[in-house]
């Protein structure tokens, strides 16, 4: 199967300044991929260099097999954008703007950017020059998705969008992911990119350093255990048990990790007279932000 996105070695420097360094990495058909990265990181270099908007210093990016750069005519048919800071001519309005976007693409129905208009609660009437900031986006987005276009790449799509309008959008790309499409979306909401994406990359100082299945990645993470004992305390007992990990004992409770099966932590605790149990596994913020770490030293 052919990659929907692909780079290698991609690299964008301003200057002498570092955009992105040496960045490969492979968004698959039907996939809905996550940008993950501290602000200054490089997802939107790495956006803006697929769409051709940026010439790559070295490195190449590839888009259903073709040259980024020199068959980004015939890519831009077959993709929706949202940048980052979407903007429009703020004169016309929210209706005036798709009507062109749709005639440049050449399409004549636009019954379905009436219908995300109404999922969106946008109101097209109104000129993109008096609109919030969330409602642009919410014209940006319908711009981006209207044609039902193959390859969605969104730039921080949720940004400026209410709660409401957030479970919308996850709504949408998700519907999009099931009649075919591919999404590329960056984000620094690490609930939505948990929510919405299949896999994630990670980005920091211009490179990736990590790519992720998000569904893995949480099931791989350990678990976070603490055991309240009305008796006498099996902290030793605990601690020398296969994958009990961190383990610290404060008063009458035990607190430590467990990371493979949990069935001998159970098994050994329930030997004991327990007072209360608790087993967590960390937020999904917890475990990338221990990636990030990892990286720093
Ligand atoms: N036009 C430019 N000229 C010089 N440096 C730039 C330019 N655009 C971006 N950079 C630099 O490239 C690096 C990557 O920036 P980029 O905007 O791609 O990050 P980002 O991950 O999208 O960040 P954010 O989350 O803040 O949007 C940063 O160090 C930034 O300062």
């Amino acid at each position: 199967m052919t990659a929907v996105v692909q780079t290698d070695r991609l690299t964008k420097r301003y200057g002498g300044a570092r955009g992105i360094e040496d960045l490969s990495m492979t968004v698959r058909p039907g996939e809905i991929f996550g940008f993950l990265g501290p602000n200054g990181a490089g997802k939107t270099t790495t956006i803006r260099t697929l769409l051709d908007l940026l010439h790559p210093t070295s490195g190449s990016a590839r888009l259903f097999g073709l040259d980024s750069h020199r068959d980004s005519r015939a890519i831009r048919a077959r993709l929706g954008n949202l940048p980052g800071d979407f903007s429009y001519e703020p004169r016309v309005t929210g209706r005036a703007a798709l009507e062109h976007v749709a005639a440049l693409r050449g399409v004549r129905d636009l019954r379905r950017a009436d219908a995300l208009a109404e999922r969106f609660r946008a109101d097209l009437s109104r000129r993109i020059g008096d609109l919030s900031r969330g409602n642009r986006q919410k014209v940006g987005l319908i711009q981006a998705l209207f044609h039902e276009p193959e390859l969605l790449i969104l730039d921080e799509p949720t940004g400026g969008l209410d709660p409401l309008m957030q479970e919308e959008f996850l709504a949408v790309i998700g519907e999009e992911r099931d009649r075919g499409a591919t999404v590329l979306l960056s984000s620094h909401d690490l609930d939505e990119v948990q929510r919405a994406c299949d896999r994630v990359a990670m980005v920091r100082d211009g490179r990736l350093i990590a790519v992720e299945d998000v569904a893995a990645m949480r099931a791989r993470a350990h678990r976070e255990v603490s055991v309240r004992f009305a008796g006498p305390v099996a902290a030793a007992e605990l601690a020398a048990l296969p994958g009990v990990t961190d383990l610290r004992t404060t008063a009458d409770t035990v607190h430590f990790h467990v990371s493979g099966p949990i069935d001998p932590v159970i098994k050994a605790i329930a030997r004991h007279e327990v007072g209360d149990l608790e087993v967590t596994r960390p937020t999904l913020e917890e475990l990338f932000l221990s990636y990030y770490r990892a990286g720093t030293a």
